[in-house]
Protein backbone atom coordinates (compact mmCIF):
# COMPACT_ATOMS: atom_id res chain seq x y z
CA UNK A 1 0.00 0.00 0.00
CA UNK A 2 1.12 3.58 -0.86
CA UNK A 3 2.62 5.14 2.58
CA UNK A 4 1.23 8.36 3.68
CA UNK A 5 3.08 11.14 5.28
CA UNK A 6 2.20 12.75 8.34
CA UNK A 7 1.86 16.12 7.40
CA UNK A 8 -0.32 14.94 4.39
CA UNK A 9 -3.06 13.09 6.42
CA UNK A 10 -6.27 15.68 6.51
CA UNK A 11 -6.81 14.08 10.21
CA UNK A 12 -3.85 15.71 11.56
CA UNK A 13 -5.05 19.21 10.18
CA UNK A 14 -8.13 18.70 11.92
CA UNK A 15 -6.07 17.54 15.31
CA UNK A 16 -3.97 20.48 14.90
CA UNK A 17 -7.41 22.77 15.18
CA UNK A 18 -8.30 20.74 17.93
CA UNK A 19 -5.39 20.95 19.60
CA UNK A 20 -5.76 24.89 19.60
CA UNK A 21 -8.12 24.33 22.95
CA UNK A 22 -7.62 20.95 24.36
CA UNK A 23 -9.85 19.40 26.86
CA UNK A 24 -9.50 21.39 30.40
CA UNK A 25 -8.33 18.78 32.97
CA UNK A 26 -8.48 21.50 36.01
CA UNK A 27 -12.25 22.84 35.46
CA UNK A 28 -14.29 21.80 38.22
CA UNK A 29 -16.15 18.63 37.64
CA UNK A 30 -14.22 17.97 34.04
CA UNK A 31 -12.73 14.87 35.76
CA UNK A 32 -16.83 13.14 36.33
CA UNK A 33 -17.25 9.99 37.44
CA UNK A 34 -19.54 9.57 33.90
CA UNK A 35 -15.97 10.50 32.02
CA UNK A 36 -13.73 8.18 34.18
CA UNK A 37 -16.43 5.31 33.07
CA UNK A 38 -16.41 6.10 29.77
CA UNK A 39 -12.98 6.91 29.11
CA UNK A 40 -11.95 3.15 29.79
CA UNK A 41 -11.23 0.73 26.92
CA UNK A 42 -10.40 -3.28 28.52
CA UNK A 43 -8.38 -6.59 26.91
CA UNK A 44 -6.49 -9.29 27.84
CA UNK A 45 -7.05 -8.37 31.74
CA UNK A 46 -5.82 -4.67 31.10
CA UNK A 47 -7.93 -1.75 31.56
CA UNK A 48 -6.75 1.38 30.14
CA UNK A 49 -8.39 4.38 31.81
CA UNK A 50 -7.34 7.42 30.11
CA UNK A 51 -10.14 9.87 31.39
CA UNK A 52 -7.17 12.27 32.88
CA UNK A 53 -5.47 12.80 29.03
CA UNK A 54 -6.20 16.13 27.36
CA UNK A 55 -8.89 14.67 24.86
CA UNK A 56 -12.48 14.65 24.50
CA UNK A 57 -14.88 13.31 21.57
CA UNK A 58 -14.00 15.47 19.01
CA UNK A 59 -10.59 14.21 19.51
CA UNK A 60 -11.02 10.60 19.36
CA UNK A 61 -13.10 10.97 16.18
CA UNK A 62 -10.24 12.74 14.92
CA UNK A 63 -7.64 9.97 15.95
CA UNK A 64 -9.99 7.38 14.80
CA UNK A 65 -9.86 8.77 11.29
CA UNK A 66 -6.63 9.35 11.35
CA UNK A 67 -6.25 5.67 12.59
CA UNK A 68 -8.28 5.08 8.98
CA UNK A 69 -6.31 7.13 6.38
CA UNK A 70 -2.66 6.07 7.65
CA UNK A 71 -4.05 2.44 7.06
CA UNK A 72 -2.89 1.59 10.53
CA UNK A 73 -4.85 -2.02 10.94
CA UNK A 74 -4.26 -2.79 7.53
CA UNK A 75 -0.51 -2.32 7.90
CA UNK A 76 -0.65 -4.45 11.57
CA UNK A 77 -2.03 -7.01 9.48
CA UNK A 78 0.83 -7.41 7.01
CA UNK A 79 3.22 -7.23 9.29
CA UNK A 80 2.05 -10.23 10.92
CA UNK A 81 1.46 -11.81 7.75
CA UNK A 82 5.03 -11.55 6.79
CA UNK A 83 5.51 -8.37 4.55
CA UNK A 84 8.65 -6.81 4.16
CA UNK A 85 8.21 -3.92 6.53
CA UNK A 86 11.88 -3.05 7.73
CA UNK A 87 12.87 -1.35 4.90
CA UNK A 88 13.35 2.14 3.02
CA UNK A 89 12.27 2.19 -0.63
CA UNK A 90 15.34 3.06 -2.87
CA UNK A 91 18.11 2.99 -0.60
CA UNK A 92 20.27 0.35 0.93
CA UNK A 93 18.46 -1.41 3.87
CA UNK A 94 17.58 -4.42 5.98
CA UNK A 95 14.44 -5.15 3.95
CA UNK A 96 13.24 -8.21 5.99
CA UNK A 97 10.12 -8.56 7.21
CA UNK A 98 8.86 -8.08 10.35
CA UNK A 99 7.91 -11.46 12.75
CA UNK A 100 8.06 -11.02 16.29
CA UNK A 101 4.33 -12.25 16.74
CA UNK A 102 5.08 -15.39 14.60
CA UNK A 103 7.05 -16.34 17.65
CA UNK A 104 3.63 -16.70 20.11
CA UNK A 105 1.44 -17.55 17.07
CA UNK A 106 1.40 -20.70 18.71
CA UNK A 107 -2.52 -21.07 19.47
CA UNK A 108 -3.92 -21.05 16.45
CA UNK A 109 -4.80 -23.99 13.64
CA UNK A 110 -4.12 -20.96 10.94
CA UNK A 111 -1.02 -18.97 12.02
CA UNK A 112 -0.05 -15.86 10.20
CA UNK A 113 3.36 -16.49 9.11
CA UNK A 114 3.05 -20.45 8.99
CA UNK A 115 6.87 -20.85 8.48
CA UNK A 116 7.91 -18.49 11.01
CA UNK A 117 5.67 -19.69 13.61
CA UNK A 118 6.79 -23.81 12.90
CA UNK A 119 10.74 -22.52 13.55
CA UNK A 120 9.77 -21.03 16.10
CA UNK A 121 7.66 -24.69 17.34
CA UNK A 122 11.02 -26.28 16.62
CA UNK A 123 12.89 -24.32 18.72
CA UNK A 124 10.33 -24.31 21.94
CA UNK A 125 10.46 -28.15 20.98
CA UNK A 126 13.91 -28.33 21.74
CA UNK A 127 13.95 -26.05 24.74
CA UNK A 128 11.23 -28.13 26.06
CA UNK A 129 13.26 -30.84 25.80
CA UNK A 130 16.16 -29.64 27.11
CA UNK A 131 14.71 -27.94 29.98
CA UNK A 132 13.07 -32.10 31.10
CA UNK A 133 16.21 -33.24 30.21
CA UNK A 134 17.43 -30.72 33.78
CA UNK A 135 14.65 -30.83 35.70
CA UNK A 136 15.40 -34.46 35.36
CA UNK A 137 19.05 -34.73 36.69
CA UNK A 138 19.68 -36.20 32.85
CA UNK A 139 22.03 -32.83 32.30
CA UNK A 140 24.00 -32.23 35.70
CA UNK A 141 27.10 -30.55 36.59
CA UNK A 142 31.15 -32.17 36.70
CA UNK A 143 29.98 -33.70 40.06
CA UNK A 144 26.23 -34.70 39.37
CA UNK A 145 24.80 -32.11 40.75
CA UNK A 146 21.81 -30.40 39.59
CA UNK A 147 21.59 -26.74 37.89
CA UNK A 148 19.89 -23.69 39.61
CA UNK A 149 21.21 -20.52 37.95
CA UNK A 150 21.46 -19.44 34.36
CA UNK A 151 23.60 -16.39 33.50
CA UNK A 152 22.37 -14.44 30.46
CA UNK A 153 25.47 -12.95 28.61
CA UNK A 154 23.85 -10.51 26.10
CA UNK A 155 23.35 -6.59 25.09
CA UNK A 156 20.53 -4.24 24.02
CA UNK A 157 17.62 -6.51 23.16
CA UNK A 158 19.11 -9.67 23.99
CA UNK A 159 19.20 -8.51 27.51
CA UNK A 160 16.74 -5.35 28.48
CA UNK A 161 13.71 -7.31 27.79
CA UNK A 162 14.88 -10.92 28.74
CA UNK A 163 16.08 -9.29 32.28
CA UNK A 164 13.32 -7.02 32.94
CA UNK A 165 10.44 -9.95 32.22
CA UNK A 166 12.95 -12.04 34.41
CA UNK A 167 12.42 -9.44 37.06
CA UNK A 168 8.99 -8.95 36.72
CA UNK A 169 8.17 -12.48 37.13
CA UNK A 170 10.94 -13.64 39.67
CA UNK A 171 7.86 -14.21 41.77
CA UNK A 172 6.80 -17.57 39.83
CA UNK A 173 10.39 -18.90 39.63
CA UNK A 174 10.25 -22.34 40.50
CA UNK A 175 12.49 -23.76 43.38
CA UNK A 176 15.99 -23.11 43.53
CA UNK A 177 16.09 -21.81 40.00
CA UNK A 178 17.15 -17.67 39.19
CA UNK A 179 18.39 -15.72 36.11
CA UNK A 180 21.42 -13.29 36.88
CA UNK A 181 22.65 -10.86 33.87
CA UNK A 182 25.82 -9.69 32.33
CA UNK A 183 25.34 -6.69 29.96
CA UNK A 184 28.03 -4.17 30.05
CA UNK A 185 31.56 -4.73 28.68
CA UNK A 186 32.48 -2.97 32.28
CA UNK A 187 34.49 -5.96 34.00
CA UNK A 188 33.16 -4.82 36.97
CA UNK A 189 29.60 -5.86 35.81
CA UNK A 190 30.53 -9.65 35.21
CA UNK A 191 32.71 -9.42 38.16
CA UNK A 192 29.75 -8.18 40.62
CA UNK A 193 27.99 -11.20 38.82
CA UNK A 194 30.51 -13.83 39.16
CA UNK A 195 31.28 -12.31 43.09
CA UNK A 196 28.22 -14.04 44.26
CA UNK A 197 27.30 -17.00 41.83
CA UNK A 198 28.48 -20.36 42.36
CA UNK A 199 29.30 -21.20 38.79
CA UNK A 200 29.55 -25.26 39.58
CA UNK A 201 25.74 -25.06 39.61
CA UNK A 202 25.48 -22.54 36.86
CA UNK A 203 24.82 -22.66 33.15
CA UNK A 204 25.25 -19.77 30.81
CA UNK A 205 23.23 -18.84 27.57
CA UNK A 206 25.16 -16.41 25.71
CA UNK A 207 22.67 -14.48 23.12
CA UNK A 208 23.70 -12.80 20.25
CA UNK A 209 20.88 -12.27 16.79
CA UNK A 210 24.34 -11.08 14.79
CA UNK A 211 27.22 -13.16 17.03
CA UNK A 212 29.17 -10.40 16.43
CA UNK A 213 28.00 -8.08 18.97
CA UNK A 214 31.71 -6.67 21.09
CA UNK A 215 30.45 -6.36 24.42
CA UNK A 216 28.65 -10.11 24.36
CA UNK A 217 31.84 -11.96 22.91
CA UNK A 218 34.12 -10.39 25.19
CA UNK A 219 31.72 -11.40 27.95
CA UNK A 220 31.62 -14.78 26.71
CA UNK A 221 35.61 -15.13 26.61
CA UNK A 222 35.79 -13.80 30.13
CA UNK A 223 32.85 -16.18 31.39
CA UNK A 224 34.55 -18.92 29.78
CA UNK A 225 38.01 -18.12 31.57
CA UNK A 226 36.15 -17.77 34.59
CA UNK A 227 34.83 -21.63 34.32
CA UNK A 228 38.40 -22.85 33.26
CA UNK A 229 39.89 -21.09 36.33
CA UNK A 230 37.17 -23.36 38.77
CA UNK A 231 38.23 -26.05 36.71
CA UNK A 232 34.88 -26.68 35.11
CA UNK A 233 34.46 -27.87 31.31
CA UNK A 234 32.69 -24.48 29.65
CA UNK A 235 31.45 -27.28 27.00
CA UNK A 236 28.95 -28.64 29.59
CA UNK A 237 28.05 -25.05 31.51
CA UNK A 238 27.56 -22.71 28.05
CA UNK A 239 24.39 -22.55 26.08
CA UNK A 240 24.01 -20.13 22.81
CA UNK A 241 21.34 -18.18 21.46
CA UNK A 242 21.93 -17.05 17.92
CA UNK A 243 20.95 -16.42 14.31
CA UNK A 244 21.63 -19.53 12.19
CA UNK A 245 24.88 -19.24 10.57
CA UNK A 246 26.19 -16.42 12.66
CA UNK A 247 29.75 -16.62 14.20
CA UNK A 248 28.53 -18.09 17.00
CA UNK A 249 26.12 -21.07 15.48
CA UNK A 250 28.63 -23.39 16.49
CA UNK A 251 27.09 -26.67 18.46
CA UNK A 252 30.58 -28.01 19.42
CA UNK A 253 31.05 -25.11 21.67
CA UNK A 254 27.84 -25.05 23.63
CA UNK A 255 26.27 -27.74 25.67
CA UNK A 256 22.87 -27.09 23.60
CA UNK A 257 22.46 -24.05 20.67
CA UNK A 258 18.74 -22.34 20.21
CA UNK A 259 18.22 -20.42 16.81
CA UNK A 260 16.59 -16.70 16.31
CA UNK A 261 15.83 -15.30 12.92
CA UNK A 262 16.54 -12.19 11.68
CA UNK A 263 13.17 -10.95 10.54
CA UNK A 264 12.82 -10.46 14.50
CA UNK A 265 14.35 -7.66 15.82
CA UNK A 266 16.49 -7.66 19.22
CA UNK A 267 14.47 -5.16 20.68
CA UNK A 268 11.45 -7.42 19.59
CA UNK A 269 13.14 -10.09 20.49
CA UNK A 270 11.62 -11.57 24.07
CA UNK A 271 9.17 -13.69 23.15
CA UNK A 272 11.65 -15.72 21.05
CA UNK A 273 14.41 -17.82 22.16
CA UNK A 274 16.36 -14.60 23.61
CA UNK A 275 13.78 -14.29 25.97
CA UNK A 276 12.61 -17.59 26.33
CA UNK A 277 15.48 -20.38 27.39
CA UNK A 278 16.15 -17.87 30.86
CA UNK A 279 12.18 -17.69 31.52
CA UNK A 280 11.82 -21.66 30.63
CA UNK A 281 14.47 -22.18 32.79
CA UNK A 282 13.58 -20.18 35.78
CA UNK A 283 9.63 -20.47 35.60
CA UNK A 284 9.24 -23.70 33.63
CA UNK A 285 7.63 -24.38 30.50
CA UNK A 286 4.38 -23.73 31.68
CA UNK A 287 4.87 -20.46 32.97
CA UNK A 288 6.57 -19.44 29.72
CA UNK A 289 3.35 -20.81 27.35
CA UNK A 290 1.08 -18.58 29.83
CA UNK A 291 3.42 -15.74 28.83
CA UNK A 292 2.94 -16.16 25.18
CA UNK A 293 -0.28 -16.85 25.42
CA UNK A 294 -0.50 -13.38 27.11
CA UNK A 295 1.31 -11.98 24.08
CA UNK A 296 -0.26 -13.55 21.61
CA UNK A 297 -3.69 -12.53 22.39
CA UNK A 298 -2.60 -8.82 23.22
CA UNK A 299 -1.60 -9.34 19.13
CA UNK A 300 -5.38 -10.45 18.44
CA UNK A 301 -6.72 -7.27 20.51
CA UNK A 302 -4.44 -5.13 18.18
CA UNK A 303 -6.19 -5.96 14.99
CA UNK A 304 -9.56 -4.25 15.81
CA UNK A 305 -10.16 -0.81 13.88
CA UNK A 306 -11.90 0.63 16.12
CA UNK A 307 -9.55 2.95 18.40
CA UNK A 308 -12.00 2.69 21.39
CA UNK A 309 -11.41 -0.67 21.50
CA UNK A 310 -7.87 -1.48 20.15
CA UNK A 311 -5.57 -1.40 23.37
CA UNK A 312 -2.48 -1.00 21.46
CA UNK A 313 -3.88 1.37 18.86
CA UNK A 314 -5.65 3.39 21.54
CA UNK A 315 -2.49 3.78 23.24
CA UNK A 316 -0.35 4.60 20.37
CA UNK A 317 -2.79 7.39 19.31
CA UNK A 318 -2.82 8.84 22.55
CA UNK A 319 0.94 8.96 22.45
CA UNK A 320 0.43 10.86 18.89
CA UNK A 321 -2.15 13.07 20.40
CA UNK A 322 0.12 14.36 23.21
CA UNK A 323 3.79 14.10 20.71
CA UNK A 324 2.70 15.84 18.07
CA UNK A 325 -0.23 18.15 18.78
CA UNK A 326 -0.11 19.02 22.47
CA UNK A 327 3.93 19.08 22.04
CA UNK A 328 5.07 17.24 24.67
CA UNK A 329 8.84 15.89 23.70
CA UNK A 330 8.99 13.37 26.82
CA UNK A 331 6.86 10.22 28.17
CA UNK A 332 7.09 8.92 31.72
CA UNK A 333 6.42 5.18 32.35
CA UNK A 334 5.99 4.69 36.22
CA UNK A 335 5.08 1.30 37.06
CA UNK A 336 3.57 0.92 40.66
CA UNK A 337 4.99 -2.42 40.58
CA UNK A 338 8.84 -2.80 42.09
CA UNK A 339 8.65 -5.84 39.87
CA UNK A 340 8.53 -4.06 36.77
CA UNK A 341 11.64 -1.78 37.67
CA UNK A 342 13.44 -2.55 34.45
CA UNK A 343 10.31 -2.32 32.42
CA UNK A 344 11.10 1.34 31.37
CA UNK A 345 14.45 0.44 30.78
CA UNK A 346 13.06 -2.29 28.30
CA UNK A 347 10.84 0.54 26.43
CA UNK A 348 13.28 3.07 26.38
CA UNK A 349 15.38 0.51 23.61
CA UNK A 350 12.21 -0.72 21.85
CA UNK A 351 10.62 2.76 21.41
CA UNK A 352 13.80 5.08 21.11
CA UNK A 353 15.76 2.52 19.05
CA UNK A 354 12.44 1.94 16.42
CA UNK A 355 11.11 5.47 16.18
CA UNK A 356 14.25 7.70 16.76
CA UNK A 357 14.39 8.23 13.18
CA UNK A 358 14.23 11.56 10.60
CA UNK A 359 13.87 9.74 7.64
CA UNK A 360 10.23 8.50 6.22
CA UNK A 361 9.81 5.07 4.55
CA UNK A 362 10.82 7.09 1.21
CA UNK A 363 14.08 8.22 2.26
CA UNK A 364 12.85 11.67 2.85
CA UNK A 365 13.61 13.90 5.77
CA UNK A 366 10.20 13.86 8.09
CA UNK A 367 9.37 17.01 9.04
CA UNK A 368 7.07 15.95 12.22
CA UNK A 369 7.88 14.78 15.15
CA UNK A 370 9.06 11.15 15.51
CA UNK A 371 9.64 8.77 19.20
CA UNK A 372 9.16 10.43 22.09
CA UNK A 373 11.87 10.50 25.27
CA UNK A 374 11.08 7.03 27.28
CA UNK A 375 11.95 7.50 30.51
CA UNK A 376 10.59 6.28 33.52
CA UNK A 377 10.68 4.44 37.43
CA UNK A 378 8.04 2.70 39.78
CA UNK A 379 6.23 4.03 42.07
CA UNK A 380 5.72 5.22 44.81
CA UNK A 381 9.61 5.43 44.71
CA UNK A 382 9.17 8.33 41.96
CA UNK A 383 6.99 10.76 44.05
CA UNK A 384 10.13 11.37 46.59
CA UNK A 385 12.19 11.70 43.69
CA UNK A 386 11.13 13.88 40.19
CA UNK A 387 7.37 14.03 40.49
CA UNK A 388 8.05 17.39 41.70
CA UNK A 389 8.83 18.73 38.52
CA UNK A 390 5.92 16.58 36.77
CA UNK A 391 3.35 18.62 38.77
CA UNK A 392 4.92 22.12 38.76
CA UNK A 393 7.77 21.84 36.16
CA UNK A 394 7.99 23.71 33.17
CA UNK A 395 8.37 20.73 31.17
CA UNK A 396 4.60 19.12 30.77
CA UNK A 397 5.42 15.05 30.82
CA UNK A 398 2.99 13.08 29.43
CA UNK A 399 3.07 9.86 32.23
CA UNK A 400 1.64 6.29 31.99
CA UNK A 401 1.44 4.23 35.35
CA UNK A 402 0.99 0.64 35.44
CA UNK A 403 -0.66 -1.03 38.19
CA UNK A 404 -2.27 -3.98 39.42
CA UNK A 405 -5.11 -4.50 42.26
CA UNK A 406 -3.04 -7.66 43.46
CA UNK A 407 0.71 -7.66 44.81
CA UNK A 408 2.76 -11.45 43.47
CA UNK A 409 4.18 -12.35 46.82
CA UNK A 410 1.43 -13.64 50.20
CA UNK A 411 3.57 -10.88 52.27
CA UNK A 412 1.71 -7.50 53.59
CA UNK A 413 0.95 -5.79 56.05
CA UNK A 414 -2.14 -3.83 57.32
CA UNK A 415 -1.18 -0.34 58.98
CA UNK A 416 -3.58 2.35 59.86
CA UNK A 417 -6.50 0.23 58.56
CA UNK A 418 -4.97 -0.34 55.30
CA UNK A 419 -2.48 -2.87 53.18
CA UNK A 420 0.24 -2.08 51.76
CA UNK A 421 -0.64 -2.82 48.23
CA UNK A 422 -3.86 -1.03 49.13
CA UNK A 423 -1.42 2.02 49.59
CA UNK A 424 0.32 1.80 46.21
CA UNK A 425 -2.71 1.91 44.10
CA UNK A 426 -3.91 4.86 46.04
CA UNK A 427 -0.76 6.72 45.67
CA UNK A 428 -1.14 5.86 42.38
CA UNK A 429 -4.72 6.66 41.13
CA UNK A 430 -4.05 10.15 43.82
CA UNK A 431 -1.06 10.89 41.33
CA UNK A 432 -3.09 10.96 38.24
CA UNK A 433 -5.93 12.91 39.53
CA UNK A 434 -3.62 15.42 40.83
CA UNK A 435 -2.14 15.56 37.62
CA UNK A 436 -4.88 16.34 35.61
CA UNK A 437 -7.22 18.44 38.26
CA UNK A 438 -4.64 20.32 39.76
CA UNK A 439 -4.99 22.56 42.82
CA UNK A 440 -5.09 26.23 43.06
CA UNK A 441 -3.46 28.10 46.07
CA UNK A 442 -2.95 32.17 46.83
CA UNK A 443 0.43 30.73 47.27
CA UNK A 444 2.08 30.54 43.95
CA UNK A 445 4.30 28.22 44.91
CA UNK A 446 1.88 25.65 46.34
CA UNK A 447 -0.28 26.18 43.17
CA UNK A 448 -0.65 22.78 41.33
CA UNK A 449 -1.71 24.12 37.18
CA UNK A 450 -2.67 20.44 36.43
CA UNK A 451 -3.67 19.58 32.80
CA UNK A 452 -1.04 17.28 33.19
CA UNK A 453 -2.17 14.56 31.12
CA UNK A 454 -1.66 10.88 31.66
CA UNK A 455 -3.29 7.19 31.58
CA UNK A 456 -3.49 4.55 33.78
CA UNK A 457 -3.40 1.12 33.15
CA UNK A 458 -4.57 -1.59 35.69
CA UNK A 459 -5.14 -5.04 36.22
CA UNK A 460 -5.43 -7.42 38.70
CA UNK A 461 -1.83 -9.13 38.88
CA UNK A 462 1.73 -9.18 37.41
CA UNK A 463 1.15 -13.20 36.36
CA UNK A 464 3.40 -14.34 33.29
CA UNK A 465 0.23 -14.02 31.17
CA UNK A 466 -0.11 -10.66 31.99
CA UNK A 467 3.10 -9.88 31.36
CA UNK A 468 3.43 -11.14 28.48
CA UNK A 469 0.37 -8.64 27.04
CA UNK A 470 1.82 -5.77 28.45
CA UNK A 471 5.00 -6.66 26.32
CA UNK A 472 2.86 -6.87 23.20
CA UNK A 473 1.10 -3.93 24.11
CA UNK A 474 3.86 -1.31 24.11
CA UNK A 475 5.67 -3.44 21.36
CA UNK A 476 2.11 -2.54 19.07
CA UNK A 477 1.60 0.83 20.40
CA UNK A 478 5.09 1.55 18.89
CA UNK A 479 4.99 -0.41 15.53
CA UNK A 480 1.54 2.01 15.23
CA UNK A 481 3.38 5.25 16.23
CA UNK A 482 5.98 4.23 13.72
CA UNK A 483 3.66 3.47 11.08
CA UNK A 484 1.48 6.56 11.40
CA UNK A 485 4.98 8.74 11.40
CA UNK A 486 5.76 6.56 7.89
CA UNK A 487 9.09 5.88 9.68
CA UNK A 488 10.79 2.64 9.53
CA UNK A 489 10.90 1.71 13.27
CA UNK A 490 12.76 -1.85 12.93
CA UNK A 491 16.36 -1.12 11.52
CA UNK A 492 19.16 1.05 13.74
CA UNK A 493 21.34 2.95 11.52
CA UNK A 494 22.12 5.30 14.28
CA UNK A 495 23.67 2.84 16.58
CA UNK A 496 26.32 2.28 13.97
CA UNK A 497 28.81 5.25 13.78
CA UNK A 498 29.89 4.64 17.36
CA UNK A 499 30.90 1.15 16.87
CA UNK A 500 32.79 1.87 14.19
CA UNK A 501 34.80 4.84 16.12
CA UNK A 502 35.10 2.70 19.13
CA UNK A 503 36.77 -0.09 16.62
CA UNK A 504 39.16 2.22 15.36
CA UNK A 505 39.93 3.73 18.36
CA UNK A 506 40.55 0.14 19.75
CA UNK A 507 42.86 -1.10 16.91
CA UNK A 508 44.82 2.41 17.61
CA UNK A 509 45.22 1.48 21.38
CA UNK A 510 46.36 -2.45 20.50
CA UNK A 511 48.63 -1.02 17.67
CA UNK A 512 50.10 1.70 20.39
CA UNK A 513 50.27 -1.21 23.44
CA UNK A 514 51.94 -3.37 20.77
CA UNK A 515 54.37 -0.59 19.63
CA UNK A 516 55.43 0.35 23.65
CA UNK A 517 55.75 -3.40 24.28
CA UNK A 518 52.37 -3.35 25.99
CA UNK A 519 54.05 -1.30 29.04
CA UNK A 520 51.23 -1.33 31.77
CA UNK A 521 50.51 2.05 30.59
CA UNK A 522 49.22 1.68 27.26
CA UNK A 523 48.22 4.09 24.87
CA UNK A 524 46.44 6.27 27.17
CA UNK A 525 42.68 7.19 26.18
CA UNK A 526 43.29 10.74 25.23
CA UNK A 527 46.29 9.96 23.25
CA UNK A 528 43.92 7.20 21.23
CA UNK A 529 41.18 10.29 21.03
CA UNK A 530 43.74 12.66 19.86
CA UNK A 531 44.83 10.22 17.16
CA UNK A 532 41.70 9.64 15.98
CA UNK A 533 40.55 13.07 16.25
CA UNK A 534 43.49 13.51 13.56
CA UNK A 535 41.94 10.87 11.56
CA UNK A 536 38.48 11.93 11.30
CA UNK A 537 40.30 15.68 10.38
CA UNK A 538 41.49 13.42 7.24
CA UNK A 539 38.29 11.59 6.16
CA UNK A 540 35.05 10.72 7.54
CA UNK A 541 35.08 7.17 9.22
O1 LIG B 1 21.75 -9.56 19.67
P1 LIG B 1 22.95 -8.84 19.07
O2 LIG B 1 23.12 -9.13 17.60
O3 LIG B 1 24.18 -9.08 19.88
O4 LIG B 1 22.63 -7.25 19.15
C1 LIG B 1 22.48 -6.65 20.41
C2 LIG B 1 21.83 -5.29 20.24
O5 LIG B 1 22.65 -4.39 19.47
C3 LIG B 1 21.83 -3.66 18.56
O6 LIG B 1 21.97 -4.22 17.29
C4 LIG B 1 22.22 -2.20 18.51
O7 LIG B 1 22.00 -1.61 19.73
C5 LIG B 1 20.41 -3.87 19.07
O8 LIG B 1 19.43 -3.62 18.12
C6 LIG B 1 20.49 -5.30 19.50
O9 LIG B 1 19.42 -5.69 20.34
Amino acid sequence: MPYKDFSSLSAATRLLELARKPFDLSRAGALSPQRIRDYRSSACGFDLLYATERLDEPVLDALQALADEAGLIEQFMAMKRGAPMNRIEGYACENRQVLHTASRDLFSAQPYAPEATARAKRELEKLRHFLDKVAAGDIVNERGESLGTLVQVGIGGSDLGPRALSQALSAFALPGREARFIANVDPDDAAAVLSGLDLNRSLVVVVSKSGTTLETLTNEELMRAALARAGLDPARHMLAVTGEGSPMDDSSRYLASFYMYDYIGGRYSATSMVGAVTLGFTLGFEALLAFLRGAWEMDLAAESPDIRNNLPLLLALIGIWNRNFLGYPSCAILPYSQALARFPAHLQQCDMESNGKSVTRQGNMVTWQTGPVIWGEPGTNGQHAFYQLMHQGTEIVPAEFIGFRRSQRDLDIMVSGTTSQQKLVANMLAQSLALARGRDDDNPARRFPGNRPNLVLLADQLTPYQMGALLALYEHRIAFQGFSWNINSFDQEGVQLGKVLAKKLLQHMAEGDARSGNSPAGTSPEEALLALAGMLGRDRP
